[in-house]
């Protein structure tokens, strides 16, 4: 069986982090292993608190897994501050894990901070050049590119080019947050390839970026190329935000279980 590694946050609700990474990699039938860096206390309305772990605990963790267990992929999450970063790209290197996919986590759509700000520098210089696929939303992207505004397709097009000045890895931005349509753009190589999705009319859209981001490992890790483990991910969270549930009283999570129970 594949493995798969997150390295994340955990959020107490079970929408997205941690819990959605493992949920996702056990869709795919991979073997599912975490790093937690941070503990949020968070439901379907917000995150009202993080308890960030020591850079310690993080190489420890990473170490207790490395050094016991092959890893054919790892999806990289929320990260909390710029020692954490540090930590993981030193023990990225040391161990040449292969197959990464790093999701920018800096804020949560309720308005949360989950990267201290001056981390953004850190994940910029250290991580982006160690990763295969990088997956921002388009607030991620705007940030990453000093403030590019991001907000339709044609912007999108655009950034991919800024992007390329910044990282020879492959980008997905995500266009989850345009206004009438769910289009994701994937830059690689000297190619781009656009995703596209309609819009799906619900509020049940916590956890789709992590989703999103821990189907690529798992398809990265069973082999296949980057074009299709982006068009098998975009088919499953589609479906996954199609039979979203509705759970709590604010954005609810996306349904793992829909291939499964229908
Ligand atoms: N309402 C929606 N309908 C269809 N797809 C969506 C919707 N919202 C998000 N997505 C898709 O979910 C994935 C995650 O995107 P996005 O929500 O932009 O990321 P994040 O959760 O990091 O903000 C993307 O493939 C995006 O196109
Ligand atoms: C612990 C934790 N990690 C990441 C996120 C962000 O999740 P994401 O899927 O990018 O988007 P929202 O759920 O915020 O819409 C999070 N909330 N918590």
């Amino acid at each position: 069986m594949k493995k798969v590694l997150t390295i994340a946050g955990s959020d107490s609700s079970g929408g997205a982090g941690i819990q959605a990474d493992l949920k996702t990699f056990c869709a795919h039938k991979v073997y599912g292993m975490s790093i937690i860096t941070a503990v949020t206390a968070q439901n379907t309305l917000g995150v009202s608190h993080i308890e960030t772990l020591s850079s310690l605990s993080v190489r420890k963790q990473i170490e207790a897994v490395a050094e016991d267990i092959d890893i054919d992929a790892v999806k990289i999450g929320m990260l909390s501050n710029a020692e954490i970063i540090l930590t993981v790209a030193e023990l990225i290197k040391r161990y040449k894990f292969k197959n990464i996919v790093l999701d920018p986590v800096m804020i949560s759509t309720t308005g949360f901070d989950l990267l201290e700000k001056d981390a953004k520098e850190a994940l910029i210089q250290e991580l982006l050049p160690l990763a295969d696929v990088i997956t921002p939303n388009l607030h991620e992207a705007s940030a990453i590119l000093d403030g590019l505004e991001i907000k339709s397709k044609d912007d999108m097009e655009k950034s991919v080019h800024a992007f390329r000045k910044l990282t020879s890895s492959a980008v997905l931005i995500k266009g989850g947050h345009l206004v009438d349509d769910a289009a994701d753009l994937l830059a690689y190589e000297d190619k781009f390839r656009w995703y596209d999705a309609p819009k799906i009319n619900t509020n049940n859209t916590h956890g789709t970026g992590c989703t999103l981001s821990s189907a690529i490992a798992s398809n990265l890790a069973l082999g296949l190329s980057v074009e299709q483990a982006v068009f098998d991910a975009k088919e499953y969270i589609t479906g996954a935000i199609r039979n979203s549930l509705d759970i709590g009283s604010g954005n609810g999570p996306t349904n793992h279980l829909y291939r499964l129970i229908r």
